[in-house]
């Protein structure tokens, strides 16, 4: 479906458009120059849909959202976050509440879906602190649900443009950053939705501790060469990865291996499977398909 470009914030209705985000922001802000208005149009890695919940998820919504939500200004009933916000560990101590682990690293992930990595992550790290972004209603409540019957204290969720939200935290807060099968936008007049773009990886850079890492995987041959033109050539990341991966250096639609044959290959260096990633409805997809899964590890330099 196409996207219609409308202002999200001054609209708040169905299908939210574009917004300043990532790449201009960040960049502004990193040049030592104040950001211009957030109202400012750039572009977004989602199309917003209707978002109303029933049933077990309403019912998960009002019983969890208190808990478990994390809420900025500029983040309340939208999706975007004040320009000016700054976000500092002591600032999500005292937003968390119980649980937050004093000594414990703190991990976003990007785009969590339905939740079920930045969960199984929480279960199986106890003594970390986990924050989940995503922009969508319905997976945001899945992951209230599954936090909240397992009574994780260690996570928390924020609804807001990612991108955003990287950009608020302090230098150096996050340990870690997860962008798993993220939106792949094969249209090639799409590819600036891409949320792996140079401003996300300022801010995240910018975010990251010393040694930090942003990890990403995909299953889309096509964004597998994306992630690679965006992160390779930056010397304030460096591509741990230790396996050799072949890929078409020309852009293919997506699923058109017949096509990705025959085309000019490169060789890229990429990582085994992330061991904390699990198996996700997204992945087993690609799987099904016959498509190959691409990890990636970048280092904060
Ligand atoms: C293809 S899904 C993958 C979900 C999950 N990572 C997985 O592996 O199952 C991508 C998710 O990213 C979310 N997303 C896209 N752009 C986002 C943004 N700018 N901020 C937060 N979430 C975003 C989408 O709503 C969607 O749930």
């Amino acid at each position: 479906m196409e996207e219609q470009p409308i202002n999200a914030r001054s609209s708040g209705k169905e299908m939210a458009g574009e917004q300043m985000v990532g790449e201009q922001l960040a960049s502004q802000q990193l040049d030592g120059k104040q950001p211009q208005s957030q109202h400012h149009r750039s572009v977004v890695s989602y199309v917003r849909r209707s978002t109303r919940l029933e049933g077990r998820m309403e019912r998960a919504w009002n019983e969890y959202s208190d808990e478990y939500m994390l809420r900025f200004e500029g983040s309340h009933n939208e999706l975007g976050v004040d320009s000016q916000l700054i976000i500092t560990r002591q600032m999500l101590k005292d937003k968390w509440g119980e649980g937050f682990r004093e000594e414990g690293r703190i991990i976003v992930e990007i785009g969590t879906g339905q939740g079920e990595n930045i969960i199984a992550a929480a279960r199986n790290n106890p003594q970390d602190n986990f924050i989940g972004i995503e922009v969508y209603t319905p997976g945001v409540a899945h992951a209230l649900l599954k936090a909240g019957k397992e009574e994780l204290r260690n996570l928390r969720m924020v609804q807001v443009n990612a991108p955003e939200l990287l950009q608020a935290f302090k230098d150096g807060v996050v340990d870690e950053v997860w962008t798993f099968f993220p939106d792949p936008w094969p249209k090639t007049k799409h590819h600036k939705r891409r949320i792996v773009q140079d401003g996300l990886a300022r801010a995240i850079h910018n975010a990251l501790v010393e040694n930090g890492v942003w990890r990403i995987a995909t299953d889309i041959d096509d964004y597998a060469l994306h992630v690679h033109e965006v992160m390779d050539r930056r010397d304030d990341f460096i591509n741990e990865g230790d396996v050799v991966v072949s890929l078409a250096t020309e852009h293919v639609s997506k699923g058109n291996a017949q096509e990705a044959e025959l085309l000019p290959h490169a060789d890229f260096m990429e990582s085994e499977r992330f061991s904390e990633r699990v198996l996700t409805n997204f992945e087993n997809k690609g799987l099904k398909a016959g498509r190959t899964i691409h990890d990636f590890t970048y280092r904060r330099q």
